[in-house]
């Protein structure tokens, strides 16, 4: 017979009360779908908007939780930034809105996860994979950099694949928009694996250039399973990190091209750091298989990447 608890389960709705133009109140429903995950404040949940049965990622804060200003003004920059941007590497902001114990933020639904589950699964991927994927990256942050804004928190686990395995950049909870040219930011904040020795330095402030910094950790990370600075202790990357410590080891196979793009990138001065184009044209993001130079990359369809969930 029927298990009750089933039959039990309690379907739970959010809804936004909203006033139309002609000051009609109307109300938008959600319902809430399988959890997620945690990320951050947020408990995070497939929603369905029961009008236009869209799935969508929705991250849900509750208000007790915003006690301290910090994280307040957090939300308020993630959500004024991520809602200002537009773009097919970019997870796409769908909506935002707060009922008395709660901020719902609706994102994009990014069914085969990040390219953190994908590394643990495939323990590293192929050059001609890394390629496909850094080029969507570089898409992403040429758009994101060209609105001022640099995310600072670029690593494996914001970079999400939705069911087509196209890359989506996400969770702009760091990110910062410059408000004039030539503009330097001070607050250290990022995820260590990853973020730049300038940030670190505090002194001299820093700029676009952590975002191609962490790029380069990424390509790393993609290529031989674990990012280059990482060790048991925080105090020691960043230790290594300063003193630009990281080899490639003997026993994984990389290409000298692929080598000699990392090093370049991870250089300790900003300034001398290649730019998103100048990476783009890199040897490694053109050899591999006879890609005709005539097509715009956004065409070149990525190799199948063994999709997260093969349920
Ligand atoms: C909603 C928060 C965050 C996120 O920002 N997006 C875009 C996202 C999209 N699809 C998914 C997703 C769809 C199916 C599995 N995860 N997850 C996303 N996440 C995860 C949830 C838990 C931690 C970060």
């Amino acid at each position: 017979e029927k298990n009750t608890a089933e039959s039990s389960e309690q379907v739970v709705i959010f809804e936004e009360k909203i006033t139309k133009v002609n000051g009609e109140v109307g109300i938008k429903r959600y319902q809430r779908g399988k959890f997620l995950g945690k990320g951050g404040f947020a408990k995070c949940y497939e929603a369905t908007n029961l009008e236009t049965k869209k799935v969508l990622a929705a991250k849900i804060i509750a208000k007790s939780s915003l006690t301290k200003n910090r994280a307040r003004q957090k939300l308020i920059s993630e959500i004024k930034i991520h809602k200002s941007l537009q773009n097919t590497n970019i997870v796409q902001f769908e909506h935002v809105f707060e009922d008395h114990e709660n901020v719902y933020i609706l994102l994009e639904l990014c069914s085969n996860q990040t390219l953190n589950e994908l590394i643990k699964r495939r323990k590293r991927l192929t050059e001609i994979e890394v390629q496909c994927y850094v080029a969507q990256i570089i898409n992403s942050l040429k758009y994101l950099h060209a609105s001022n804004v640099i995310h600072r928190d670029l690593k494996l686990g914001n970079l999400f694949l939705n069911k087509s395995m196209e890359l989506k950049l996400g969770d702009f909870g760091l990110a910062t928009k410059l408000e004039f040219e030539g503009e330097k930011k001070r607050t250290i904040c990022g995820t260590p694996n990853y973020i730049a020795p300038e940030v670190l330095d505090g002194k001299v402030g820093h700029s676009f250039e952590v975002d191609v910094w962490s790029l380069g950790v990424m390509i790393y990370a993609m290529l031989i399973g674990k990012p280059p600075f990482e060790t048991p202790d925080v105090k020691t990357t960043y230790r290594k990190i300063r003193l630009n410590s990281y080899t490639f080891p003997e026993h994984v196979l990389i290409s000298d091209s692929a080598k000699n793009l990392i090093t370049r990138i991870l250089n300790l001065d900003p300034v001398k750091r290649p730019t998103l184009d100048e990476i783009m044209s890199h040897p490694f993001m053109n050899t591999g298989g006879s890609i005709p130079k005539t097509l715009p990359l956004s065409t070149l369809a990525c190799p199948p990447s063994a999709s997260y969930n093969k349920q």
